[in-house]
């Protein structure tokens, strides 16, 4: 077991929902649907040992070390993509000095691109090597040296999830990771999650069914009353998501909907 959260959560004296005993299988994606203010967020920040503002009875295990994109992007608006991407690395303290001293985190410190190669430095340190892998990998190359003001909803999403990849952890918390993106770029950023946390245990909060199905290797509702487990027919291919016109996928995207509507 990866990560557990066993107990009920209070607003002032209101439940927000009732006992719960969410457990997180190691190597698995568990998707996580229900109403909106149910308390999914407020479960992933419980998981991730961050305040949540309500009152929880019970306990939260885990294992190992946790990456959580939270709903809101929450990117620094004075570092570029780049130094958003790094900035969890730097602040630890693991990013090669040379790199550090090359994009300590304003876009006016970036050097221009082919700046590098012009002046016949060392190519990029490892980490750096990642960081404009990943950002090339959701889509964001041109925009490396662009501050949070410069890009769309989605542009800024994608920096957030090129971030948590960044920190390559073997739990991740992902709320609602792709709402702010077009149907083509979702369904690539899906993919791209799948590929690229293909061993880690996930845990994808979604309003979206047709997510649900092509990435849940669990699906849970939650609810007031509780969690439910939903039968997700297949097992998921490795390291992919689910083709999205997949009869089997578009039959789970279906019922999940019927779910959610009763
Ligand atoms: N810091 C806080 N202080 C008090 N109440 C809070 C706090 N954060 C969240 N809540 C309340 O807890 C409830 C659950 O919020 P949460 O964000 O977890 O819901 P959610 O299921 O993720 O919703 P959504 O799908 O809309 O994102 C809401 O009613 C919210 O008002």
């Amino acid at each position: 077991m990866q990560a557990r959260v066993r107990g009920s959560a209070w607003t002032g004296d209101q439940p927000l929902f009732a006992e719960i005993d969410l457990q997180l299988a190691k190597g698995q994606w568990t998707c996580l649907l229900g109403p909106s203010g149910v308390g999914k967020s407020t479960l992933l920040r419980l998981l991730a040992g961050l305040e949540t503002g309500v009152r929880f009875q019970g306990e939260i295990s885990r294992d190992q070390p946790v990456a959580l994109m939270a709903q809101d992007p929450g990117l620094i608006p004075w570092l570029d993509v780049t130094g958003n991407v790094t900035l969890g690395a730097r602040l630890r303290g693991t990013l090669d000095a040379s790199f550090v001293e090359k994009y300590p985190g304003g876009a006016s410190d970036r050097p221009h691109q082919g700046g590098d190669r012009a002046s016949g430095a060392e190519p990029p340190a490892t980490p750096a090597t990642r960081a404009s892998m990943l950002i090339k990998a959701v889509g964001l190359a041109d925009r490396a040296d662009h501050l949070p003001a410069q890009l769309s909803g989605g542009q800024r999403q994608r920096a957030a999830l090129a971030r948590t990849l960044f920190e390559d952890r073997p739990l991740v918390l992902l709320d609602e990771p792709f709402s702010a993106l077009d149907t083509r770029t979702r369904a690539q950023m899906q993919d791209l999650a799948a590929r690229l946390l293909q061993d880690r245990t996930v845990l994808l909060v979604t309003h979206d069914p047709a997510e649900a199905a092509r990435l849940g290797d669990r699906i849970l509702l939650l609810r007031e009353t509780g969690l439910t487990e939903w039968p997700v027919p297949s097992p998921r291919p490795p390291a992919a998501a689910r083709p999205f016109d997949a009869p089997e996928v578009l039959a789970l995207q279906t019922a999940l909907m019927r779910g959610m509507m009763a």
